[in-house]
C-alpha cells in the first residue's frame, strides 16, 4: 500500500509566490493531493456529494455529468495542508466509456455512492466493485459505501440493514447522508474529512513545508469547479 501511495503522490505548487527575508522568492508551498474518485449510478447524487464537500452547499442544479469534473478543496489535518481533489464522474455509461481508464489513474481512495431511494441502485453496485477492482492495480485502496438521499425518508427503498450486509461483505464502511440536507444522518463533511484523516496515516508526512516565517504574497482564490481536460 505504501508504494502504491508513494508512486501516485503528486505535488501541487500553490498559486502564491512565498517570501522569507532578504531571499527573494522561494520555491512555492507543497501540498500532498489525495485523489479521490467517487462512482455510482446516474442520478444517485455524486455531483451534489462533490460540490456539497467542497462547495459547502447544494447546487441550485445539476445535470448529467459528462466524462469527468473534479473539484478541490483544501483541508488542514493535524497542521498538514492537504488538498482533497474528488473526481465526480459520469453514471451514465454513454458518458464515461472513453474516460474510464482515466478515473482510476494514480487514485488513493475510491466512494461507491447509491441513492437509497432507488434499490436498483443498490443492486448496481456489485458491477461499480468489479469495474474498480479491473481498474485499480492495489486491491487495498481505501474504499467506502455511501447511501444518499436520506431527506427522502418516507421514500426509503434500501434498508439500512441490508447495505450493512452489503458493507460488511465487501470491508467497507458504510454511511448514510444527504447532500441536500446536512442535518441528515452521517455529514458528508465528516464522510470525505474521515476518508482524508485515513489516507493521511497510511503515509507519514514526506515533502518540505514551506519556512515558518514566510509571508505568502498575493493569494490566488481558485475555483471550486476545474477541469482536467
Ligand atoms: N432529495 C435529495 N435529492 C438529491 C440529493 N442528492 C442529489 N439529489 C438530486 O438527485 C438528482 C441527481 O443528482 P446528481 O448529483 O446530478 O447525480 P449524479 O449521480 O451526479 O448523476 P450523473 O452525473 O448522471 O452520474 C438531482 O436532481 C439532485 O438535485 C439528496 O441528498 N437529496
Amino acid at each position: 500500500m505504501a508504494s502504491e501511495m508513494e508512486s501516485s503522490l503528486e505535488v501541487s505548487l500553490s498559486n502564491s509566490c512565498v517570501v522569507s527575508g532578504a531571499s527573494g522568492c522561494l520555491p512555492p508551498a507543497r501540498s500532498r493531493i489525495f485523489k479521490i474518485i467517487v462512482i455510482g449510478d446516474s442520478n444517485v447524487g455524486k455531483t451534489c456529494l462533490t460540490y456539497r464537500f467542497c462547495a459547502g452547499r447544494f447546487p441550485d442544479r445539476t445535470e448529467a455529468t459528462i466524462g469527468v469534473d473534479f473539484r478541490e478543496r483544501a483541508v488542514d489535518i493535524d497542521g498538514e495542508r492537504i488538498k482533497i481533489q474528488l473526481w465526480d464522474t459520469a453514471g451514465q455509461e454513454r458518458f464515461r466509456k472513453s474516460m474510464v481508464q482515466h478515473y482510476y489513474r494514480n487514485v488513493h481512495a475510491v466512494v461507491f455512492v447509491y441513492d437509497v431511494t432507488n434499490m436498483a441502485s443498490f443492486h448496481s453496485l456489485p458491477a461499480w466493485i468489479e469495474e474498480c477492482k479491473q481498474h485499480l492495480l492495489a486491491g487495498d485502496i481505501p474504499r467506502i459505501l455511501v447511501g444518499n438521499k436520506c431527506d427522502l425518508r418516507s421514500a426509503v427503498q434500501v434498508p439500512t440493514d441490508l447495505a450493512q450486509k452489503f458493507a460488511d461483505t465487501h470491508s467497507m464502511p458504510l454511511f448514510e447522508t444527504s447532500a441536500k440536507n446536512p442535518h441528515d444522518n452521517d455529514h458528508v463533511e465528516a464522510i470525505f474529512m474521515t476518508l482524508a484523516h485515513k489516507l493521511k496515516s497510511h503515509k507519514p508526512l514526506m515533502l518540505s513545508q514551506p519556512p515558518e516565517d514566510s509571508v505568502a504574497l498575493k493569494p490566488e482564490a481558485r475555483p471550486a469547479l476545474q477541469c482536467w481536460c
